[in-house]
């Protein structure tokens, strides 16, 4: 097996966990048989935004390390004009992944995964980061919690090739806000913190329904049709906890601005353990 070494410390590459255009994941282990994530991106082939956009990332998830155990812990970082290595916490599996696997959800732990998803994003909110592109595979279960991978400011990483992953959720449209498409000065820092809220809506919507509001609908143009269109009403079959029925009816709002808050929904009743 390679290794690879990173601030003088030596690691053992123990199998890829993804990759993107220029970046791959390695899970690895340390001297102590510590397990981490290492991110590899190569810069040789990068264009200068795209260099600038991984150490602007690199920076915002250093210093958002303090503010909750919710954001992927980032040990140590390399940063040369070749490559860029990060040392990571290492997570047992994505959402993506989880969610495909089983179905059925545990409504225990579907609060308990809402509430740090909602805890993620508050926290890169409060620090002016829109993510904009939330997706399943942007956390990641480490023990019993769920982590922020990504902040949605440098490239994508894909699933290795070689995983049978058919849908790597890059550039999936099935959690795209409608304001995004709407939004006719397109320039991507418009999107308020109320398309994230959309987002996870679309998130918590796969974890009750099995599947995210308009999945079933495979013609991408169609799909962004319907996203934008207010005759289209989104389907809401009737469960038994009502509290995250309104959850779901309040994040998947199509007017920004009726949309429920980050804050209001840390605030909703669905959060408040029943005795
Ligand atoms: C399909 N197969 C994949 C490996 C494994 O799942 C993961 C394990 C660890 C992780 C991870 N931990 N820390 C991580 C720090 C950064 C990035 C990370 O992933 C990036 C990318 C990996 C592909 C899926 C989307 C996220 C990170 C993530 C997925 C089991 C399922």
């Amino acid at each position: 097996n390679e290794s690879i070494v990173i601030k003088g410390k030596q690691f053992l590459v123990l199998k890829m966990i993804g990759r993107g255009g220029s970046s791959k994941v390695y899970q690895v282990l340390d001297q102590r048989n510590q397990l981490f994530a290492v991110k590899y991106v190569n810069l040789e082939e990068a264009d200068p935004q795209t260099v600038e956009s991984y150490k602007n990332e690199i920076e915002h998830l250093n210093h958002l390390q303090q503010y909750s155990d919710q954001i992927i812990k980032l040990y140590d970082y390399e940063i040369t004009n070749s490559y860029i290595y990060m040392l990571m916490e290492c997570g047992n599996l994505d959402l993506n992944t989880w969610l495909r696997n089983r179905k059925t959800v545990n409504p225990l732990e579907r609060k308990f995964y809402w509430k740090n998803m909602l805890e993620a994003v508050q926290t890169i909110h409060k620090h002016g980061i829109v993510h904009s592109d939330l997706k399943p595979a942007n956390f990641v279960i480490v023990n019993a919690s769920l982590k922020l991978i990504d902040f949605g400011i440098a490239n994508r990483i894909q699933p290795d090739v070689t995983s049978i992953m058919k849908d790597s959720q890059v550039g999936t449209l099935n959690y795209m806000p409608p304001e995004a498409i709407k939004d006719t000065s397109s320039q991507p820092g418009k999107i308020s913190t109320k398309g994230d809220v959309w987002s996870l809506g679309c998130i918590m919507y796969c974890m009750t329904y099995g599947k995210t509001p308009f999945q079933t609908i495979t013609n991408q143009i169609t799909k962004l049709h319907a996203i934008i269109d207010p005759t289209h009403e989104i389907e809401f079959p009737d469960i038994a906890e009502k509290d995250l029925l309104d959850v779901l009816k309040r994040c998947l709002v199509r007017n920004p601005r009726e949309r429920i808050s980050i804050a209001e929904l840390l605030e909703h009743s669905y959060l408040k353990l029943q005795s």
